[in-house]
C-alpha cells in the first residue's frame, strides 16, 4: 500500500489518563483502509487506554481523532460505530441469550438491511457459532465466546474493528484459529487495528505501532521493526 494512502482513522497528539494520573503523551497513530495494524507494548504501557479513548469510551485531554474525514474527538462512542468504528468486547455478549440472538443485536444495533444473510455469512467465517447457535452464550468455553464476541462485532459491518488483546486467555489452537479468522478478514478488506503482547500476530500485521510508557516508540512496517535490533531483542528475543 502507498504511503501516501489516505487514512481511515487518524489520531494526532492523543492525552488521557485517569484523575491526576496522565497515561497517553501525544499518540499519534493512523490506520488505512483494509490494513492490519498491531500496537505493541507491554502490561501497563497504555494500550488499553488508548483504545477506549479512540472508541469513546474514555474522553481525549488533547489532540485529535479522525475517522473517515470526521473529526470525532467530542463524539460519542455510538456515532463512532456508526461511522464504522467497532470495538470487540467479549463483554459485550449477553450471556442469558443465544448465539444467534446475540449476533443478530449486533446487526440489528447499526439497523443492517439483511441481518439474516450477514448470519450465514458470519456461520462461515465461525462454523463452531453455528453447530451452538441455538444456546445460550453462557455455555460457551472462554475461547468460543471470544469467537462470539468478534461475530458480534463483525454483524454491524464495520469498516474498523478494534480490538484489545484477542489471544489473553487462549490455547494456542484457539490462538491459530483467531488469527486465521483475522487474515480472512482482512483478505475481505476489513481494516483491524489490534492491541497485543502476543507478537504471533506479527503474522498478519501491515504495520506495527510500539507503546511504551503511553508514547509511540516504534511506527514502521514488520521488516522494518525486525530490522531495529532495540526492537528486536526487547519482541522477538533475539540478538
Ligand atoms: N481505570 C483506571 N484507573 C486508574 N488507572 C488505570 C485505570 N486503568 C488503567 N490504569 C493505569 O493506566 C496505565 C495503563 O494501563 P492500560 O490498561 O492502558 O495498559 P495496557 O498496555 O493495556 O496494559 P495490559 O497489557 O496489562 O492490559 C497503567 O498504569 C494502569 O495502572
Amino acid at each position: 500500500m502507498p504511503p501516501e494512502a489516505k487514512a481511515l482513522l487518524r489520531t494526532s497528539g492523543i492525552n488521557a489518563g485517569y484523575g491526576t494520573m496522565q497515561v497517553l503523551w501525544g499518540v499519534d497513530l493512523d490506520v488505512r483502509a483494509g490494513e492490519t495494524v498491531l500496537l505493541l507494548g507491554a502490561n501497563g504501557a497504555g494500550k488499553t487506554t488508548f483504545l477506549k479513548t479512540l472508541v469513546g469510551l474514555i474522553e481525549a485531554r488533547n489532540g485529535s481523532i479522525v475517522l473517515a474525514d470526521e473529526d470525532v474527538t467530542r463524539t460519542r462512542s455510538s456515532d463512532r460505530m456508526r461511522r464504522g468504528m467497532t470495538y470487540m468486547s467479549e463483554l459485550a455478549v449477553f450471556p442469558d441469550l443465544s448465539i444467534e440472538e446475540n449476533i443478530l443485536i449486533g446487526a440489528q444495533a447499526l439497523g443492517h438491511a439483511r441481518p439474516q444473510s450477514r448470519l450465514e455469512e458470519l456461520y462461515g467465517l465461525f462454523p463452531v457459532l453455528r453447530d451452538k447457535r441455538r444456546d445460550a452464550a453462557s455455555s460457551l468455553s472462554g475461547g468460543q465466546r471470544k469467537m462470539l464476541g468478534i461475530a458480534k462485532a463483525l454483524a454491524a459491518d464495520p469498516k474498523l474493528l478494534v480490538m484489545d488483546e484477542p489471544s489473553a486467555g487462549l490455547s494456542p489452537l484457539f490462538v491459530k484459529e483467531v488469527l486465521r479468522i483475522l487474515g480472512s478478514l482482512r483478505e475481505r478488506g476489513l481494516a483491524l487495528l489490534i492491541a497485543e503482547q502476543n507478537i504471533g500476530f506479527l503474522e498478519v500485521a501491515t504495520r506495527v505501532f510500539v507503546l511504551e510508557g503511553g508514547r509511540i516508540r516504534f511506527s514502521g512496517t514488520v521488516a522494518e521493526m525486525a530490522d531495529n535490533e532495540a526492537l528486536r531483542r526487547a519482541y522477538f528475543g533475539l540478538k
